[in-house]
């Protein structure tokens, strides 16, 4: 039988409240010991362990939480008698820590992170649906080599690629684009697609000598946004780097333009993403020397890649290579 271990850190599928509601509670009550009582039998799926790293909501975890869960999956991915790995995460932050441990995860061995929209306490709570899913995902030979993957309402999605677009419904993660490579019916995954960007052990990425990583800040652009923000985080913040969550095509406003063409001699990194889905590419009217383009990263996951980006390079043509790649 697979051995499966589980690493909890929290979240609505560990939040309590008010008997049967889904609204009102707290996420990161309940320890994964007591969520495993709620799941239906594992019969034969896969025999199970678990280890209590945190539990908050996700929006308390911290890049600190990243590297120790990362050093802890790393280290435990050697011991030959795991075949694999689930994480229990809140769902507002999912789609980071997932990215995060794509580049930094060190093994083919199946990772998987599910989450809740409903507390622990509630009426048809999604949780438990979820949870006994995610292990029988982790423990299933087709998983192994996929990079981190998500389970969420019987769908299995990329970690580059899932996004959160709802923040009440149940099917919280977005679907169309690359997110959704297959299927959950019960325990039996259906895979339909992967993606081509490189992850897990065909990265460059080590975390085991980290302590930190580099600080990186998102800043907004929309109608009328003060440019002198840039200058707030080059010079006052003293970033390593930064990325806009810019309009359309990744996109800004002239001042921000020539307010960047005056940054760049700083040679800091400026990413330009998009507040909106689809592919951010080179733009004469927007780039200068020290833009590099997303690709189809979100803001968030574009900060994270040049996080990791910057504990290797710091120049400008190899992050821009990176940024095709991972
Ligand atoms: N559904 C959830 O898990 C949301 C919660 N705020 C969290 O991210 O921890």
């Amino acid at each position: 039988m697979k051995k499966i271990k589980i690493f909890a850190t929290g979240g609505t599928i560990a939040g309590s409240g008010a008997a049967g509601k889904s609204a009102a509670y707290e996420a990161g009550h309940v320890d994964i010991e007591k969520l495993l009582q709620d799941l239906p039998d594992l019969g034969e799926i896969a025999q199970v362990s678990m280890e209590q790293i945190c539990n908050k909501d996700s929006n308390d975890l911290t890049l600190s939480d990243w590297l120790l869960l990362a050093k802890k999956l790393n280290q435990a991915a050697l011991e030959s008698d795991l075949d694999g790995f689930v994480i229990t995460h809140g769902t507002d932050t999912l789609e980071e820590t997932a990215y995060f441990l794509n580049l930094v995860f060190k093994s083919e061995k199946p990772l998987v992170l599910t989450g809740a929209m409903r507390p622990a306490t509630a009426t048809s709570a999604d949780g438990p649906m979820n949870l006994y899913q995610a292990i029988a995902l982790a423990a299933h030979p087709d998983s192994v080599g996929q990079g981190v993957i998500a389970l969420f309402s019987d769908n299995i999605f990329s970690s580059r690629d899932i996004r959160k677009t709802s923040n009440f419904k149940i099917d919280a993660f977005q679907h169309n684009d690359f997110a959704c490579i297959g299927y959950m019916r019960d325990e039996i995954p259906y895979f339909y697609t992967r993606s081509f960007k490189k992850h897990t052990v065909a990265t460059p990425f080590d975390v085991s000598a980290l302590t930190a990583l580099p600080k990186v800040e998102i800043v907004s652009y929309y109608v009328g946004a003060d440019p002198a923000v840039l200058d707030h985080y080059l010079y006052r913040e003293k970033v390593d780097g930064i990325v806009i969550a810019g309009s359309g095509s990744g996109n800004y406003a002239k001042a921000w333009k020539i307010k960047l063409e005056a940054l760049a001699a700083v040679n800091i990194p400026i990413v330009r993403a998009s507040r909106v889905s689809g592919i951010v590419l080179p733009a004469v009217t927007m780039d200068v020397a020290t833009t590099i383009c997303a690709n189809t990263l979100t803001p968030q996951k574009a900060r994270i890649l040049l996080m990791l980006a910057l504990t290797k390079t710091h120049q400008i043509d190899a992050i821009k290579a990176m940024f095709q790649e991972y």
